[in-house]
């Protein structure tokens, strides 16, 4: 996925395009327009976007438990099930933020590279600092995916914080959350991304919406 630009295609159940059908066909729509990859959350919804596309898949499930802010891939459950459905790579929190159950990310990195042997596995971090321990533990790949969702990296600028990722681990870091521009896309891969990610800017209808209406509002 050298270079290549991949498209997340989510809709949770809180979003108005829930959906698998919809999201197998937004997959199709982003492979027609040049995405070299997909990133897709539920075993459902990967095995629509395979009837659709032959692309690489970066699998998650997000999974909400009541004792814990980790959401992406949380625990060895959810790696199991992407596992068993087969994707190209497997992705979950790598934040330092407490795990379900009380895991840390260290207890939970050892038992999925035990069980999972081969599995190729990409660490969603906020920090420079999550990316580099990632590394250590042992990850294929690193991301920036997390970049203003935690406390310790609210306010963050994502290029900023990609860009100190860059200099600072050894393995493939993919550039993850809130590119909304072609131009931003860009200016990652420029940096030295391996891939870069784009969500809702593509996949999301209701958030593109908002960027009109919020532009116009005045006129109104
Ligand atoms: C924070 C979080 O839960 N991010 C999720 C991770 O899978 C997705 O909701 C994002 O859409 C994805 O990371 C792509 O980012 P953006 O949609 O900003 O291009």
């Amino acid at each position: 996925m050298s270079k290549q630009l991949i498209v997340s295609c989510q809709a949770l159940e809180d979003e108005p395009l829930h959906s698998s059908f919809i999201m197998s066909k937004m997959a199709l729509a982003a492979s027609q327009g040049g995405a070299g990859g997909i990133r897709a959350n539920s075993t459902a919804d990967i095995q629509a976007i395979k009837t659709e596309v032959n692309l690489p898949i970066i699998g998650i499930i997000k999974q909400e438990y009541a004792d814990s802010e980790v959401v992406i891939t949380p625990t060895v459950e959810e790696v199991k099930a992407l596992y068993d459905e087969g994707v190209d790579i497997i992705a979950f929190d790598a934040t330092d933020r407490v795990r379900p159950g009380g895991e840390t990310f260290e207890t939970f990195i050892k038992e999925v590279k035990r069980r999972f042997p081969g599995q190729k596995l990409m660490a969603d971090t906020s920090t420079v600092q999550e990316a580099i321990h990632a590394e250590a533990c042992g990850v294929d790949i690193v991301a920036s995916t997390l970049v203003g969702y935690t406390t310790d990296s609210k306010g963050g600028d994502p290029l900023r914080t990609l860009n100190g990722i860059i200099q600072s681990v050894d393995i493939p870091v993919i550039a993850e959350g809130n590119l909304d521009t072609p131009e931003k896309a860009k200016q990652a891969l420029d940096s030295g991304a391996e891939a870069v990610v784009v969500g809702s800017a593509i996949t999301r209808p209701q958030r593109i919406t908002e960027k009109f209406s919020q532009k116009l509002k005045h006129l109104n």
